[in-house]
């Protein structure tokens, strides 16, 4: 009905614009590049582009770490080049979101470089600036003035000898975080966003929001955290998720908002955060990333120190966010992004049943109830890198790891972490074809085209009716024009089954059964009486399943979604 948002309808392609086309051959992807292929969003019939960062930054973090808000990087184009896209997109239908990264600047933005220059400088107060710990030799480790680690390995601070004092980044050295306690801050970045939204933008995807309000005493003080001996606390602990947060966003929503949205990244968010950041009640964000689902195959060493996926844990880990957002709040739905190594590869198989387990993937995502996210080379099933060398990695968080780890582990042992869990998975260029550098660049790519190119490329996907690309544009199409995919309220079935993903959505008296099997041996799904005759709505094989009573059998990574009524 009319009074549900527009996104409970909507589909969402996330672009990471370094690797997505490049136009002049300077092996990095650009604004014309996304213009020159617009055309594949339309074909795949998604509703929403995400645009990670193109602001103009010294690509420390690629783009994550911005010194000009409002001017586009001269490596990704100009203003101009925006509009040209912005103008493509909202005549063919589609909205704009932009990243919004406002944790933190980049240490070359003017901001910083004021607030740097001196103690009494006026934008001094714009970042947290804190002396040495009491007694201890500045510049020295354990002087700093808490023990919070950075979520790129070492300290949450860096010493800085002109002044004589710390600046936090929970992030690189070269991404200081803002201090929003300082209302002069939130009202640059306010004035910032709606800068943005007066040029046409749609909304934005808030980069780690969650972080902004730190945990501050009465008097100022910033707390230690539960630590090791001698090792830094886990990152982001005493930022995530603060007192002070839900009162930024209700004035940033009142500031700035006026029906155009936000979708907010917040790692180390809880359901009950989230349904209190996503309740449409309390004017805060529309949706939320969670990391839950995404972390479940991390051992104590976190991301680069993986172990396998447990589906009874993933099932009851988005069963809890459906559960919680049901009644209110809303849930943004993704497995990949340009942070989390790609899910085929992790979750699925991407040598012997790469479409089957891709197309598995995606069905089993895109029936849950919430906003689903595609993003880049998922919709060709693309996989992970597969990287060989140190040298082939470009992400700061993997190289600052393995610096930190280089002694503990033997080269082969990092390589074995890094190909398991580095963002680089996410970031090689997308396969348009199977020319020598995928259709990607005609010059040398910043970072290496994976050579399952040859095979695996949007060429091949759109020639192919069974492949994956086609069944992301069914299931987009689904999503536009069946209400129950839309709204209907999600039960999941089977939870202690380890290898088969069960579930129904049920809108009045119609009803979805959605299953998927994370296995490549045949599965039987005890699905109970009233299946039989039902219809099917989707699949990823092409000949029938095997329905028999109450019984469903399932082939290798096979998915399917009955309907009755
Ligand atoms: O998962 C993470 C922690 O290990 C990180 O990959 C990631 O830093 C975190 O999810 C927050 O991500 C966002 O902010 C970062 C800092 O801006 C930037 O590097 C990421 O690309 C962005 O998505
Ligand atoms: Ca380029």
């Amino acid at each position: 009905p009319a009074d549900e948002p527009w996104w409970t309808r909507a589909v969402v392609y996330q672009i990471y614009p370094r690797s997505f086309q490049d136009t002049n051959g300077d092996g990095i992807g650009d604004l014309p590049g996304i213009l020159q292929r617009v055309d594949h969003l339309v074909e795949l019939g998604v509703d929403v582009l995400w645009l990670s960062p193109i602001y103009r930054s010294p690509q420390d973090d690629n783009g994550y770490d911005i010194s000009d808000y409002e001017d586009i990087d001269p490596a990704f184009g100009t203003l101009e080049d925006l509009d040209r896209l912005l103008e493509a997109l909202h005549e063919r239908g589609l909205k704009l979101v932009m990243d919004l990264v406002v944790n933190h600047t980049s240490d070359e933005h003017p901001w910083f470089v004021e607030s740097q220059s001196s103690t009494d400088n006026p934008k001094r107060d714009w970042y947290w600036w804190r002396p040495a710990r009491e007694g201890m030799e500045p510049g020295t480790p354990g002087a700093e003035p808490t023990n919070w680690g950075s979520f790129f390995s070492g300290p949450a601070w860096d010493h800085d000898e002109a002044t004589g004092e710390y600046y936090l980044h929970l992030f690189s050295r070269k991404q200081p975080d803002l201090n929003w306690e300082n209302p002069e801050v939130r009202r640059a970045v306010y004035r910032m966003m709606r800068w943005w939204l007066d040029r046409g933008v749609d909304g934005f995807r808030m980069d780690v929001i969650n972080l902004i309000s730190k945990t501050v005493g009465p008097d100022g003080s910033l707390p230690d955290v539960p630590a090791e001996d001698g090792r830094y606390g886990q990152p982001g602990v005493a930022a995530a998720n603060g007192p002070r947060l839900h009162e930024f966003l209700q004035e940033m929503h009142r500031e700035v908002f006026d029906g155009r949205r936000g979708v907010g990244e917040t790692p180390g968010t809880t359901v009950e955060h989230g349904r209190l950041l996503t309740d449409p009640a309390r004017h805060e964000l529309d949706m939320v990333f969670t990391f839950e689902h995404v972390s479940l195959d991390h051992g104590p060493g976190g991301r680069f120190d993986v172990h396998p996926l447990d589906l009874r844990d993933l099932k009851a880990t988005l069963g809890r966010w459906q559960a919680g957002l049901a009644e209110a709040g809303w849930n943004a739905l993704y497995w990949d992004n340009h942070d989390q190594p790609r899910i085929v590869s992790r979750y699925g198989d991407d040598v012997a049943y790469r479409r089957e387990s891709a197309t598995m993937l995606a069905i089993v995502l895109h029936l849950h109830r919430g906003t689903p996210y595609i993003y880049q080379g998922e919709e060709l099933g693309m996989t992970n890198a597969h990287f060989t060398s140190l040298e082939e990695y470009r992400d700061i968080e993997s190289l600052r790891w393995a610096d930190a780890e280089r002694d503990r582990l033997s080269e082969e042992q990092l390589l074995g972490c890094l190909a398991a869990g580095s963002r680089d998975n996410a970031r090689t260029p997308v396969q348009w074809d199977d020319t020598a550098q995928a259709g990607f660049t005609t010059g040398r790519p910043w970072i290496a085209v994976n050579p399952n190119h040859d095979t695996i490329n949007a060429a091949a996907e759109r020639a192919d009716p069974d492949s994956v690309f086609h069944l992301y544009r069914r299931l987009v199409a689904l999503r536009h024009e069946d209400p129950v995919v839309q709204r209907g309220d999600f039960h999941l079935l089977l939870p202690d089954d380890p290898h088969v993903y069960a579930f129904t959505r049920t809108l009045g008296d119609e009803q979805l059964l959605v299953l998927g099997s994370f296995s490549s041996d045949p599965q039987v799904a005890e699905v109970g009486p009233g299946w039989s005759d039902a219809s099917l709505v989707i699949g990823n094989y092409t000949s029938p399943v095997a329905t028999d009573g109450d019984r469903v059998a399932l082939r290798s990574w096979e998915a399917v979604v009955l309907r009755r009524t």
